[in-house]
Parts: C-alpha cells; structure tokens; sequence
C-alpha cells in the first residue's frame, strides 16, 4: 500500500526537478535538439489543460484537480489492496494529478519540455507529469480489462 504513495512522491519529484532545470537553464522558446527530427527539449508554458484547451482556467483547473485526487486515494484504498496493476496505475494518475497541480497553484501555469516529432506530426508539448497521466490512463484501462477477464473466467 505505501509502495504507492512511495510510487506517487519519486515520480512527483522527477517531475518538479525537470520542471525547475527547464525553467533555470532554458529560456521560455529555446528548443534543444535530443534525437534530431524526433525529440527535443522546448522550454514551453501552458495555462491551459491538454491542447491548450481552458487557457487560464485555473480556478476549474483546482476544483478538477481536487476531485480526481480525492477520487484517486479513495480507489487506492479500495482497489489498490486487491489489484498491483490497478495500485500503480492509481499511483501515476496521482503523480501527474498533483504534479501540474503543484505548477498551477505556484507558476500559474504548467512548465513543458517534452517535444515529440510524430512523422510530420508535431505532438503536444508535455512533461512528465502528463506522461505519467497518460501512462496511468492506458494501465488503468488493461487492469480493469484484465480484472474484469479474470472475474468471467472464475465464474
Ligand atoms: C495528460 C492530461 C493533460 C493534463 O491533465 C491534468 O493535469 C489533469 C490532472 C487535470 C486537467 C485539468 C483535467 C484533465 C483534462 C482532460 C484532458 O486534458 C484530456 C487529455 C487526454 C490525454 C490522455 C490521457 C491526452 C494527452 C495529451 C497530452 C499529454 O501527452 C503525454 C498533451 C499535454 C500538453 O497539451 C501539455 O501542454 C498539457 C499541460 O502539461 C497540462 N497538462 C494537463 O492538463
């Protein structure tokens, strides 16, 4: 059970620590290249939620925020015990909940640097705090699928 939180706190720290190296060694624009045409460093702020959408919604972004960590620990404490897979996925749906919160209610706005170049398609600029999110969404959803498989077959 704490493994989780323990989960959770390791990954809000790396996501606080990239966020703070951006902004002190990079300035708001600079674009770093990691693998050319593929990934680079862009030193990005968005006020908004994914795509940018809710631009300054701060007030909507805390009460949301709120709801899904509350959410979160109540699932863990219920569903974390029985299912590993569930506990962690729960544990980085946390972490990124309370890594762009931790940005929103301090910078008022969320640090990016990841730079995907998908082909031709230049994929939203995020941080780890979203990709522990979206990491969290896609394990979630084949914990349950798997859960749900194992419950039809004991039947
Ligand atoms: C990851 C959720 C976005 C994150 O939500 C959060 O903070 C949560 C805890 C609070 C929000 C206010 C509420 C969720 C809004 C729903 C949403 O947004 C649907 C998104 C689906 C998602 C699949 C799960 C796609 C993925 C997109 C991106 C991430 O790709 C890895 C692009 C990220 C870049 O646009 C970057 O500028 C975003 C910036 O960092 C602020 N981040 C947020 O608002």
């Amino acid at each position: 059970m704490i493994w989780f939180y323990g989960l959770s706190l390791l990954i809000i720290a790396i996501d606080q620590i990239t966020k703070w190296l951006v902004t002190v060694l990079m300035d708001v624009g600079e674009q770093v290249p990691v693998v050319d045409s593929f990934l680079y460093l862009t030193s990005h702020r968005n006020e908004g939620a994914a795509w940018g959408i809710l631009q300054g919604q701060m007030t909507f972004f805390y009460i949301i925020t709120v709801i899904i960590v509350a959410f979160l620990i109540y699932y863990l404490h219920t569903q974390g015990k029985e299912n590993k897979a569930t506990g962690v996925a729960l544990a980085l749906l946390l972490a990124g909940a309370i890594g762009n919160f931790i940005d929103r209610l301090f910078r008022k706005e969320v640090v990016d640097f990841v730079d995907m170049y998908i082909g031709s398609y230049n994929y939203p600029i995020f941080n780890v705090a979203d990709a522990s999110l979206t990491i969290g969404v896609i394990l979630f959803l084949i914990a349950t699928l798997m859960e749900e498989k194992k419950q039809k077959e004991a039947k």
